[in-house]
Order: C-alpha cells, then structure tokens, then sequence
C-alpha cells in the first residue's frame, strides 16, 4: 500500500536511481494497453479520454499499444497546454505516427460515440479539487455510456488516498462542482506499483502493474525523501522550527555543532540550555545561537524544572550532545524524559536512559551500533537483518530509531528506511552532533521517521561534498556549510 506523496518521492528515487519517469510512464502505458486487450478482442472501439497532465501520457502510451483496436485518442485541452514534457513528447509521437487523435476543448463537442471500451485517462495522483470542466462533463458522460470503463491509476475525480471524490482548495465552498462531486465510476482500475489506500473502497476491479520501480527506489533515502519539506513561501519567523539543544558541561563543542547544524537544516531559533561554566564559549563559537546557563558545571537533576520550562517553548528538544555521563546527568535525564511530553531527538550519553525510562515524549533515538547494543538493541552485519532486529527494538521501546553504520537504519518500529549516503571520513568526532542537530531541525516540520531518515540522507550528502573537498580530512564542521546544499532536492 501506498500514499500519493510516497509515490510521488519513490518515483524521484527511481529518477535518481536511473529509471526516469518517461520509462515508467511506457510501462504504465503498455499495462494499460494490456488491461484492454483483457476485456475486448482486437477490432473493438476504444476510447482513450486523455487530460493534459501524466495520467493523459499514460494513455498516449497506451495508444501505440492498441494498434489492432479501433482507437481513438481524446485529449481535452489544447496540446500547447499539455503540462509535462514527457506527456508531450508522447502526443508528439502519435501524431507523427499518425495514430488517430483529436483534441476537445470544450466539453459540449465531446461526442462518445458509444465505444466498447472507454479509458479514463483525465486525471490521475494529480487531481486537486472537484474535478473542473471539461472533465467533469466527460466524466458524467462516460458514467452514462455503456462502454467497460478502465480507469488509469485511479478513477478521475477521486483522491487515491481515500477513495472519495478529490477534494482540496480547488474544491471549497463556492468552487463550480465542489457541492456536488462528480468522478469516474470505473469498472477497472489499472493502478502502478503498488496497491493505493482508497482503491479498495471502490466498486471496480483494481490490478496492480508492475512499471519497474527499483526495489532501491522505497528501500533506500534519496532525493524524493525531501519532497513535502518545502517551506511555505509566507512563513514567519519561528514557523519553521524552533529547536532546544541541552547538552554540554565536559564538552563545549558538541552541543554548539548540532545547534549550528540545526540552524544550517532549515530551523527558525535554536537556543542552547548548558552549563553556565561553558555557556560563554558555547556562545562564541557562534552568534546565531541563544544561550541559556544552567547553574553550576554540569547538567544535573537540579535543573530539570528550567529546562521543562525551556522545552515549553520550542519544537523539538536534541537531548544528549557533550552531557557527560556523570551520575547527576544521567539522572536528570532520567527525570526530563518522564515529565517532557513533546518531541526529541536522543544522541550520545542520554541514550542508555531511554529503555528504562516512562515517558509520553516522542522519541528520535540516533545510536551508532555500539550504543544501540548498551540499549539493549541487538544488531546484525546483513543490512537487511540488521533492520528487521532494529524494527522490531523500536516497535518495543515505542520509539523511533536511526542506527548509524555503513548503511544506516531509519525505523519507527514500522517503515524500514536504509541510507547509504556517507563515508568513512565521518568517522571523525563530531559529526554524531550534526546529525543530532539536522534531525531536530527536521523533526520540527516533519513527523519523527521521515525526519530521521531525511536528517540521515542530508547529513551523509554533506559529508561527501566534504569528502570531495577534503578527503579523509574532513571535520565536522565541514559538514555543517555543506548541508544546505544537500538539502536541495534536485
Ligand atoms: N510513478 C508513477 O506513479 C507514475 C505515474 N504516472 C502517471 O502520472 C499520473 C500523475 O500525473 P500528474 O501529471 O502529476 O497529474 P495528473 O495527470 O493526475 O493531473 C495533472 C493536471 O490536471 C489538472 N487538474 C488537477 N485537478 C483538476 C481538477 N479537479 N479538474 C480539472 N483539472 C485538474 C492540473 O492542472 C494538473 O496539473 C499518475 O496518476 C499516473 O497515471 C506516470 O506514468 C509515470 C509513473
Ligand atoms: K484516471
């Protein structure tokens, strides 16, 4: 099963991976050709209702397919208007094979002219709103023909996520159609990749085709794991996180890395709560930060009152960088973790308290194997095993995991994700810290997995620009400046 916007980030991965989207769209257009020849022998009348988007391209495709039908392309819209290049070229290669195509640009010149099979084509995972003119009287009209109806991806009109009619700003009170939603009602559904979420609501037969996706595509981070972290053009300050680094005391470092990196990942403020003892040189590494001192030299369980009142006022908590392992500090988080009931990412020192501790937080947990295993998680050299022991850790402590390695493991004890962004240069100190700092800042604007798994692909992408920069002598900071770069999703 899945969602629309997943699709939408596999389907960037695949394009990364090698396998861009007009190759899928000639697989998707051939399954569909095959779901036709399923229902009418050769000779028969199909009908191939084409909108201007992808879902249109599909059947396009699909066109070149039926040569031994009598077919007929529609498309509704002017062919200038075709919104894809791919889609496009695909026009273009009917007309230059001179398959049968027409264009109708309004809906009163659309004639069925009673075909025994009608291909819905007019809109697909890109539907927004009620479905608009000229589709909707195409719809209404293929609803009343007699033809078997094959719906491409989805029938036109509906939300793929939840099987009613598609509905969204477009479709607001007042929107033409939006009182009164129309969409395809299809016998078939010829659906890509996977099994979508609404489908099976529907009265209609759904096959699922196989349009070759890479296994690679939803199995490891890529640049589609970025979509849906844009941010919205008219945000003000503090709408696009605000992060709490608690840390330092034996280290100054640290928790300065991971509220830079926090910073570098897209977060509005991050504020560090530290020690007082190092909060002056906490603060002059950098002048971006807002420092908060903590009485005394170490973060101990006197503290815990400041810095739940601290927490109140951020998105996220990072939990853990340069703390120390003293007793006091252990014990203060210990005790922050079972009053906190917002989110945080747990690095370093902090982790070991995890597993014993009762709390209503909403855990990022970001061990390398070694900590995982003092958390009482066990781990595997096979990635794929190493995974399915690192789900399973998470689904018990309730938590989310991003076990760092070779191959990192991104899990809520459900989805499994896999990064191989990184180098053997990080091995370097510090850039635990970053990661730390990235994941918080997206765990501001994202749920918990997505923004582990993103934070890991972002942070490994910036470690190996540094790489080509600087080889083996890459530090932590280097990672830093190059985050943002990393986090373009081109
Ligand atoms: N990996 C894959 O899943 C692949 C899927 N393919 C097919 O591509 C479509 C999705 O294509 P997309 O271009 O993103 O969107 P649509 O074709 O669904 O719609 C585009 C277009 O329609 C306009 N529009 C939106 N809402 C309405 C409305 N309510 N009324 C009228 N018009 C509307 C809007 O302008 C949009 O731009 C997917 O379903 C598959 O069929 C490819 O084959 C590649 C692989
Ligand atoms: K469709």
């Amino acid at each position: 099963m899945i969602t629309t916007d997943r699709m939408a980030a596999v389907d960037a991965n695949a394009a990364a991976l090698g396998v861009p989207r007009k190759q899928l769209m000639e697989s998707s257009g051939n399954a569909v050709a095959r779901e036709v020849r399923a229902l009418a022998d050769p000779g028969a009348s199909v009908e191939l209702l084409c909108g201007r988007g992808n879902n249109g391209g599909d059947a396009f495709v699909a066109a070149r397919f039926l040569s031994a039908y009598d077919a007929t392309v529609s498309l509704l819209g002017r062919p200038e208007s075709i919104r894809t290049e791919i889609a496009r070229e695909n026009w273009d290669a009917l007309e230059n094979s001179e398959i049968p195509a027409e264009t109708v640009t309004d809906a009163v010149d659309l004639a069925l002219d009673d075909p025994d099979v009608i291909v819905d084509a007019m809109l697909g995972s890109g539907v927004t709103g009620a479905l608009r003119e000229p589709e909707r009287t195409a719809a209404r009209l293929t609803n009343e023909s007699d033809a078997a109806v094959v719906a491409v991806d989805v029938p036109s009109g509906v939300d793929a996520d939840t099987g009613k009619p598609a509905a969204g700003e477009a479709g607001v009170a007042g929107e033409a159609g939006a009182a009164d939603p129309v969409a395809v009602d299809a016998d078939r559904v010829v659906t890509f990749h996977d099994e979508k979420p609404g489908l099976a609501a529907l009265d209609a037969d759904v096959t699922v085709a196989d349009i070759g996706i890479p296994t690679a595509a939803e199995r490891f981070t890529g640049p589609g794991d970025l979509l849906g972290i844009a941010r919205d053009p008219t945000s003000h300050k503090g709408e696009n996180g605000e992060v709490l680094v608690i840390g330092g005391g034996p280290y100054t470092g640290a928790p300065s890395l991971s509220a830079r990196s926090a910073l570098r990942t897209g977060a509005d403020l991050v504020r560090v709560a530290c020690p007082e003892t190092v909060a002056r040189t906490v603060q002059g590494y950098s002048a971006d930060l807002i420092v908060r001192g903590l009485p005394g030299d170490r973060i101990g369980p006197a503290h815990v009152d400041r810095a739940l009142e601290l927490a109140a006022g951020n998105d996220v908590v990072v939990l853990g960088p340069g703390l120390g392992d003293g007793d006091g500090t252990r014990e203060f988080v210990r005790r922050f973790l079972s009053r906190y009931d917002g989110r945080a990412v747990v690095d370093a020192d902090a982790l070991r308290v995890v597993p014993e501790v009762d709390t209503d937080a909403e855990l990022i947990c970001t061990p390398h194997q070694g900590e995982l295993v003092g958390m009482g998680g066990e781990t595997a050299d096979d990635p794929d095993e190493r995974a399915a022991l690192v789900r399973s850790f998470a689904a018990e402590i309730g938590h989310t995991l991003l076990v760092k390695g070779a191959k990192d493991v991104v899990t809520d004890g459900d989805s499994v994700r896999l990064n191989r962004t990184g180098n053997p240069g990080m091995t370097v100190g510090g850039t635990g810290d970053v990661l730390a700092g990235a994941v918080g800042a997206l765990a501001a604007v994202t749920d918990p997995f997505h923004a582990a798994a993103v934070g890991t692909y972002v942070n490994g992408l910036a470690g190996d620009a540094a790489a080509d920069d600087m080889g083996y002598g890459l530090v932590a900071t280097d990672l830093i400046d190059r985050i943002p770069e990393a986090m373009r999703d081109e």
